[in-house]
């Protein structure tokens, strides 16, 4: 078994630049699948287990699909006929396989993918994307583990207003809505950085799309949309979570490509914390300061404290002096890095939807377990400063969304390496061997 190990002590400092978004990349692949002329050129695609992912998927569905990881850019043409299944073992992998659905649906009428499942923070149901496809007209069918949209002739536009502004809900819909019969508007829509670089993806596809940013989105349906050129925007959880990591150890840390408009909410918590956050040209330096003042934190749909950065802004507090409550209300079960936090010592507890955490704790190195992909990351950063050394096992959760960030710590000053079970340092399962394989493990 993998594992990362890491010797805490080193304050960080240098520079770091930062992927495209991952969270930004998988619709905008699932939504190439729309063109049904030319081909779309992808760039700034980070090289993540989740990428290689969806492109299993894609090219599953009778796409063409090349990744260059050393450019980091996809080559993407869906002009051919295309299936219009998706198989459980990639949804099971990665939920956002369900994004296929609304383009699928939209161009040819039908479209069956598995149903994604729970996982480990959540039961996670996609009710409200498949409300908003029988709004524009398609019987849904539920059975046997798939989920069967269908539509004769077009979608047609609809007004949808979405219970909880749902990502993944907003973006099948938006794509849908790209091909359907007249105007959608989607009401309550979810207002995250990538749902407006999916709508710019569209629009350069020749869709008509306004209003992605805000709670309100008008999509006018267009007849076909064509391949573009488009480049992913950064990605900024892993710029919070170097935030996090030169804010932890004290650094002094440039983090090229982090945008300030994205992180206003992770920003604010870091400043109330008593750490700097300087903008300069092309990005954003962190300071971390002598002590840590704790902080309360909620996590909410954008622009409220995202989610994904819960976990690591926990680390962070474990180390500032004070207690400081984080409230988790976007899913029902993300604290299982809790347990694992109290096995380096930590001085934290859950209580309802919320942990109470009681700084400082005098974190220590032990065997832990990464339960979700964010979790895996807090943990490494707790690691950091905790005494002797910190193990980190389940790396599988780690490579769906961080790429090379053993090697991206290491030459910021970490003491850290990735090693397999004969101690031997090795590179992430997806860089090396399983690249274009199924070999990478389900969530
Ligand atoms: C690939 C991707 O972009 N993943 C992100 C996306 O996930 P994802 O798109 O799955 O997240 P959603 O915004 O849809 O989910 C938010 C909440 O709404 C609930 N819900 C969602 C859809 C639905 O039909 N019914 C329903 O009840 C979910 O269970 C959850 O409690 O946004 C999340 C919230 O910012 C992030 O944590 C994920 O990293
Ligand atoms: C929860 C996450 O992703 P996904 O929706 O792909 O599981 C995440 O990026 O933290």
């Amino acid at each position: 078994m993998e594992k990362i190990i890491v010797s805490g002590g080193h304050q960080l400092d240098g520079t770091v630049r930062l992927e495209g978004a991952k969270n930004a990349v998988l619709p905008v692949l699932a939504a190439s699948l729309i063109a049904s002329e030319g081909e779309s050129v992808i760039k700034e695609v980070p090289v993540l287990a989740d990428v290689y992912t969806i492109n299993e998927v894609l090219r599953n569905l009778n796409a063409d699909v090349e990744f260059d990881s050393a450019t980091k850019t996809v080559n993407i043409n869906a002009s051919k006929q295309l299936e219009t299944e998706a198989p459980f073992e990639y949804v099971r992998k990665m939920r956002a396989s369900v994004l296929v659905l609304g383009p699928l649906l939209a161009r040819y009428g039908h479209a069956k993918v598995a149903m994604p499942g729970g996982c480990a923070i959540g039961s996670r149901p996609i009710d409200l994307h498949l409300k908003g496809f029988e709004a524009m007209g398609a019987d849904i069918h539920v059975g046997n583990g798939y989920v069967e949209a269908k539509v004769d002739g077009r979608l047609q536009g609809a007004k949808i207003y979405l219970d909880m502004p749902s990502v993944g809900a907003t973006e099948n819909i938006m794509m849908a809505a790209a091909l359907a019969e007249g105007k959608t508007v989607i009401e309550n829509a979810a207002k995250e950085p990538e749902i407006v670089d999916l709508a710019n993806y569209l629009n350069k596809m020749g869709a008509n799309i306004v209003g992605a940013g805000t709670e309100t989105i008008r999509i006018i349906g267009v007849e076909k949309l064509h391949g573009t050129e488009h480049m992913i925007i950064p990605d900024r959880i892993e710029a919070g979570t170097f935030m996090v990591a030169s804010a932890i150890t004290g650094g002094n840390v440039f983090i090229e490509n982090a945008m300030r408009e994205h992180l206003r909410s992770v920003i604010s918590k870091l400043e109330e914390m008593n750490v700097d956050v300087i903008d300069e040209n092309g990005g954003l330096r962190i300071i971390g300061p002598e002590q840590l003042k704790s902080t309360d934190i909620k996590t909410l749909p954008h622009p409220g404290f995202p989610t994904d950065m819960q976990s690591q802004m926990m680390s962070l507090m474990l180390r500032a002096e004070g207690t400081g409550v984080i409230t988790e209300t976007v899913f029902e079960n993300r604290f299982m890095h809790v347990e694992e936090f109290r096995r380096m010592n930590a001085n934290i507890k859950i209580e309802g939807r919320s942990v109470i955490i009681e700084g400082i704790s005098e974190l220590q190195g032990a065997e832990v377990a990464a339960t979700d992909l964010r979790a895996a990351a807090a943990l490494i950063l707790a690691g950091l400063v905790s005494d002797g050394y910190t193990r980190v096992t389940e790396l599988k959760h780690l490579d769906r969304g961080y790429v090379d960030i053993v090697d991206k710590l290491a030459a910021l000053g970490a003491d850290i390496k990735r090693v397999d079970e004969n101690g031997v340092i090795v590179q992430p399962l997806y860089v090396t061997t399983a690249k274009e394989s199924n070999e990478i493990a389900a969530d």
